[in-house]
């Protein structure tokens, strides 16, 4: 009897025919999943497909990915979905491969709904490395490198005395002013303009912009993001596309009207130094476009204004839960402030080196809570590599879990003890790798070329008010033995400590005086900032 096509299409159909096909393709799943994981980084086991997605939390993920380093090793594999992932959980693995090898490692992973659809690929921050993201540097290299950063201490030290001012007359909102210190000093630098309070419209709308951006990069929530052929669609089928392009409408109409207010207030005479006038001075030598400028000084508002404001708060925080277990450190650290600054005067730039406990306390607070957890952002590899026998494949995204980096045991001894001591050469703790001493920790701000170009004016924030914090106030719990919650931390990839209770007490009426005074005197400086 002949064979007919229907007869062929009823065997292709029959029961039998699809379980052998479904047993085969997931049978190669496996097989393939199997090979591509062998040569690679240990790690924890996941599925053909979705990878280890379902085994990394959506809230807080570097907290299990430290645990994966104590269990696998200093670099671990895992899949978020078909994407190569690495964790790396000690300094010395981020130095070997973000930094020795940045030529590689200096990517960024695709951001499809945030970096290509929202931003148009112009946030700084998520540009995979290349001739543009190259050009984003230099803007920030020229406008915030060392010497270049010291030049805004004369702004950041007036807006910290308006914070010692507020902390002495409100001290119970020590939250908002800290926040709004940050916000002010990040649109001073960057717009040439301070700013009262966090609620004024450009920190507002700025942050809106922020946030949305930042809603749109949760792991999951965008099928895109797993499967960009949906990106070759009709754009009018691309459905995800719309609230994002509209938003990008509004974004442009805000960056490129304070750009424009820049060049305004420049013609008119009346801009102080700044990113942006800089920029647009070096706009054309540089060959990038208005727009670009517009975006590309807009990056502190996601990358300099929690940051700052977080360190500053795990900082008091850090203070009051030491009050328990290590009542000498805020003892310490005064009393070495008493004794190089005394009472009538504030401390200044001048004093860091002669502040070394405070300094280490510095450094203990930034290692202790870091507060880009996870390193910021992850980097990602444009070739092949080896390390250590292992295989790195192409397109591999990498986390340089701070988190974790700053609580190895290796690196330091006893971490989950917050001891300034283990910064002080001399110490048993002190670490002698040169990368680890008091004045060159920079582990908090990330690593090689994607290294934080704002360290040194975030580092200038951090110490100018953290020395005149201890200096002017005591730190008490509200009740009795009621201290925060340590592990408290709010869950962006940013985290800082969710809001909490804490007494400031100026420590003597003197101090009280020169805070006065020195407000009195800061307020014709801050003028020519308005
Ligand atoms: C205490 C405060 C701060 C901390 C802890 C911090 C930390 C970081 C970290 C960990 C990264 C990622 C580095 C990497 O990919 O390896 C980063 C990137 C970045 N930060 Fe900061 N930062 C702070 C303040 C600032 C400030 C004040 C600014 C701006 C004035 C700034 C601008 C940036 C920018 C533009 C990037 C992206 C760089 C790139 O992708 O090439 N940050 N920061």
């Amino acid at each position: 009897m002949a064979v007919t096509p229907l007869d062929i299409l009823h065997g292709i159909l029959s029961p039998t025919a699809l379980i052998l096909f479904l047993v085969t393709y997931v049978a190669y799943a496996f097989i393939d999943y199997a090979a591509r994981r062998r040569r690679m980084p240990p790690g924890p086991l996941g599925l053909p497909w979705v990878g280890n997605r379902h085994q990394v939390p959506s809230i807080k993920p570097w907290r299990q990915f430290a645990k994966w380093n104590r269990q696998y090793g200093s670099v671990v594999s895992l899949f978020l979905g078909r994407t190569p992932v690495l964790v790396l959980g000690t300094a010395q693995a981020a130095w070997d491969l973000l930094e020795k090898r940045s030529d590689i490692y200096s990517s960024r992973p695709r951001f499809i709904m945030a970096g290509e659809i929202l931003s148009d690929n112009k946030r700084g921050l998520m540009m995979p490395a290349g001739e543009n993201w190259r050009k984003f540097r230099k803007v920030y290299h020229s406008g915030f490198h060392s010497r270049r950063a010291d030049t805004y201490r004369d702004v950041q030290s007036l807006e910290s005395k308006l914070l010692m001012y507020q902390l002495l007359h409100e001290p119970k909102d020590f939250e908002k002013h800290i926040q709004r210190y940050a916000a002010s000093v990040i649109v001073s630098v960057v717009y040439g303009k301070r700013v009262d309070s966090v609620d004024e419209w450009i920190v507002k709308e700025n942050m809106a912009a922020m946030g949305y951006m930042t809603s749109l990069n949760i792991p999951g929530k965008y099928i895109v993001e797993s499967w960009p052929w949906l990106l070759k669609l009709p754009r009018s089928l691309q459905w995800f596309r719309h609230m994002p392009e509209r938003r990008r409408q509004r974004d442009i109409k805000l960056l490129t009207h304070l750009l424009q207010d820049v060049q305004t207030r420049i013609e008119t005479g009346t801009c102080p130094p700044c990113l942006a006038a800089d920029a647009l001075e070096d706009q054309e030598k540089m060959g990038i476009d208005e727009l670009q400028v517009a975006y590309t000084v807009s990056s502190p508002f996601g990358a300099g204004i929690e940051t700052t404001s977080g360190s500053l708060l795990v900082f008091v925080q850090f203070l009051l839960v030491a009050m328990l277990h290590h009542p000498d450190t805020m003892r310490r650290a005064q009393a070495e402030l008493d004794a190089v600054i005394g009472q009538d005067r504030m401390p200044d730039w001048a004093d860091d080196d002669s502040l070394p406990y405070v300094r280490a306390v510095i450094n203990e607070v930034m290692r202790w809570r870091p507060v880009a957890a996870l390193g910021g952002a992850p980097h990602a590899s444009t070739v092949d590599d080896e390390y250590n026998g292992m295989f790195i494949p192409k397109g591999t995204t990498v986390f340089a879990n701070l988190d974790g980096i700053m609580r190895d045991p290796e690196t330091f001894p006893n971490p989950e003890a917050f001891l300034p001591s283990r910064w002080l050469s001399g110490s048993a703790l002190c670490s002698t790798n040169p990368r680890l001493q008091l004045y060159t920790f920079d582990l908090p701000f990330g690593f090689g070329r994607r290294i934080c170009p704002g360290q040194h004016l975030a580092s200038n924030s951090v110490f100018i008010n953290i020395a005149r914090m201890l200096w002017a106030f005591e730190f008490e719990p509200v009740s009795k033995g009621v201290l925060p919650d340590p592990w408290e931390f709010t869950n962006g990839s940013n985290s800082w400590p969710k809001s909490f209770e804490c007494r400031m007490q100026v420590r003597s009426e003197r101090i009280g005086e020169c805070i006065e005074r020195e407000w009195e005197g800061a307020k014709e400086g801050l003028g020519r900032w308005q």
